[in-house]
């Protein structure tokens, strides 16, 4: 499969590497007004670096625009001319909906929209997907792709908001609960590395331990839980200071902004 990413920032530089490290195309074109966080693929083979937007567009089947949602409205426009209705284009900007994406390149063309988070660059991204009626036959295609690059979901649409707060925002609030567990390592008298290695393959651990039983959370805390014992002292202890309804509220604060944003 021929694919552009068109903005190569973050999130789009993200993909870029995942896809690379899986060899998931025939031809990469990565543009972007500034490429500085790509210009080390240059020497990839079969990968184009640039900052024209429409030669991306031209010389691909799917179209990945990683743009902030300020942006996206004008650079749609500018390459709307170019986008034939065998183009897949895909977005993964966060609030911009499939019916504003349609008004600007027309209802006949493949739309789906993509929320992956940053753990696409070493494979592990959590992916939601939602297509426009146009593409409903090329959501298997996508599948195949973001597969590579983690795990796919397939969800309506008007989830898609929702699925942006838990999946690609829920990195930045993993590694929040990650940093607090360390520095609370670090009060108890651990190195600051060994710290971060305890609380990081801890919960790497919790999480495998939850993907691979199938078991419900609270099962997997009764198993630690000894009667009396330290643990249920210092859940007990979380929860008297809010830590499940702080997360609970975190969440849906961050809900209520990218509705926000979705308006804008
Ligand atoms: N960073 C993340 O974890 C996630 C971001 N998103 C969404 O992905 C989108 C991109 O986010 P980030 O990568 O964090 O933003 P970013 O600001 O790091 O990247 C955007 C890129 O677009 C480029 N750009 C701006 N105007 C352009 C133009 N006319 N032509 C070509 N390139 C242009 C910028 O130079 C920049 O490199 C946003 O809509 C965000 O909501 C979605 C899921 C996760
Ligand atoms: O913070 C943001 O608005 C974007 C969307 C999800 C992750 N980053």
């Amino acid at each position: 499969m021929k694919i552009a990413i068109i903005g190569t920032g973050n999130l789009g530089s993200s993909i870029a590497k995942g896809l690379i490290k899986n060899k998931t195309f025939t031809s990469l074109y990565l543009s972007d007004k500034n490429t500085t966080a790509v210009n080390s693929f240059n020497s990839v083979e079969n990968v184009t670096i640039t900052s024209d937007n429409v030669l991306a567009v031209e010389q691909s089947e799917m179209v990945i625009f990683a743009l902030q949602p300020k942006h996206i409205n004008a650079v749609l426009e500018s390459v709307a001319s170019k986008i034939t209705t065998n183009h897949v284009v895909i977005s993964v900007a966060a609030g911009v909906d499939i019916a504003r994406i349609e008004g600007i390149i027309g209802k006949d063309k493949n739309i789906i929209r993509v929320m992956p988070n940053t753990a696409i660059s070493i494979g592990k991204s959590m992916t939601c997907i939602a297509a426009n009626e146009k593409a409903q036959d090329k959501v298997e295609m996508a599948q195949t792709i973001f597969n590579q690059l983690g795990t796919t979901m397939v969800i309506p649409e008007d989830l898609v908001q929702a699925a942006t707060v838990i999946c690609a925002s829920g990195i930045a609030f993993w590694m929040r609960l990650v940093r607090a567990t360390t520095q609370g390592a670090i009060q108890l008298g651990f190195e600051a590395e060994q710290a971060h290695e305890l609380a990081t393959q801890t919960c790497f651990g919790a999480a495998s331990l939850l993907l691979e039983s199938g078991r419900h959370p609270e099962q997997e805390i009764d198993r630690v839980t000894t009667p009396s014992g330290c643990t249920i002292e210092g859940l007990n202890a979380m929860e008297h200071q809010g830590l499940s309804s702080a997360l609970i509220q975190g969440i849906v604060a961050s809900f209520e902004k990218i509705n926000q944003i979705k308006k804008n």
